[in-house]
């Protein structure tokens, strides 16, 4: 559906990305984890179709609905106006904007001013223009910052569907817990590449108190026990900081390297 390979990008002189490899497949939903500034929204401009790469090659030409990191609401057009206008622009405006707009529960109503909109509610919009189109491939830019937490859920939902249909869904995200929770493959974008996150390692700790560690994707407590999936190339992270935050190591088990 679509392919990077060998895709580097810089600004001037300072590289971003350097060497990106990725097939997207159909149906498949990829998850994108990195700090800040790693050049994770310059991933998604770039598989977007809304940046060139320095270098590499791009290819596949799917249908796309992309949703910035800030959707700039700035159109004194409503916001059911506005995705009746796309869509018939677009050629798909078989989809229902009105319904699309109450699943998200867009407060204000459909009828709101775009530019009257808080961060959230623009967010919405932004997720309801990009789902107009009926896109091949979806491009999301941390889409849960700003949601309210039903809008988190339909979110999730849209994403599961997407994939249903057979359709692919790119998304960059912060939490490692969350790619995991919704994508079918994670990578983490460092030093200008991808790398797969797909191993777990499981670590069993002894103490009490919140767990609050890195890489952690999934959290089991038994009694005063807490046993933690985690992104097995984080482990040794994660004992650090345990470890300096009074937890006892009762259990690492690391998983196989595979040939
Ligand atoms: N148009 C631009 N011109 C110059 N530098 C840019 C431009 N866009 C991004 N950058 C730089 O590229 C680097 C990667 O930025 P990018 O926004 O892609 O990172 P990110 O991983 O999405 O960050 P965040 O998690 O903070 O959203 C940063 O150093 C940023 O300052």
């Amino acid at each position: 559906m679509i392919r990077l390979l060998g895709v580097g990008k810089r600004y001037g002189d300072a590289p971003v990305l350097t060497g990106v490899d990725l097939e997207v497949r159909p149906g498949s939903v990829v998850g994108v984890v990195g700090t800040n500034g790693s050049g994770k929204s310059t991933l998604l401009r770039i598989i977007a179709g809304l940046s060139r790469p320095s270098s590499g090659t791009v290819t596949g030409r799917p249908r796309v609905g992309y949703v910035p990191d800030r959707f700039p609401a700035s159109t004194r057009m409503s916001a059911v106006a506005y995705l009746r206008h796309l869509g018939r622009i677009s050629g798909t405006s078989e989809v229902d904007p009105r319904a699309l707009l109450d699943r998200l529960a867009l407060a204000g109503g459909p009828n709101a001013p775009l530019r009257h909109l808080s961060k959230g509610n623009a967010q919405k919009v932004g997720l309801a223009q990009a789902l107009i189109t009926e896109p091949d491939l979806l491009v999301l830019d941390e889409p849960w910052s700003g949601l309210d937490p039903d809008a988190h859920e339909v979110l999730g939902e849209i994403i599961a569907e997407t994939s249903a249909r057979g359709a692919s869904v790119v998304f960059t995200e912060h939490r490692d817990e969350r790619a995991h929770a919704h994508a079918t493959e994670v990578f983490r974008l460092t030093g200008g590449v991808l790398r797969v996150v797909d191993r777990a390692a499981r670590v069993v700790l002894r103490g009490s108190g919140a767990v609050d560690l890195p890489g952690v994707l999934a959290t089991h407590r038994d009694g005063d026990h807490v046993e933690l999936t985690v992104a097995a190339e984080r482990t040794d992270e994660l004992l650090l900081k345990a470890l300096s935050c009074g937890w006892s190591v009762v259990r690492v088990d690391t998983p196989a390297v595979r040939p």
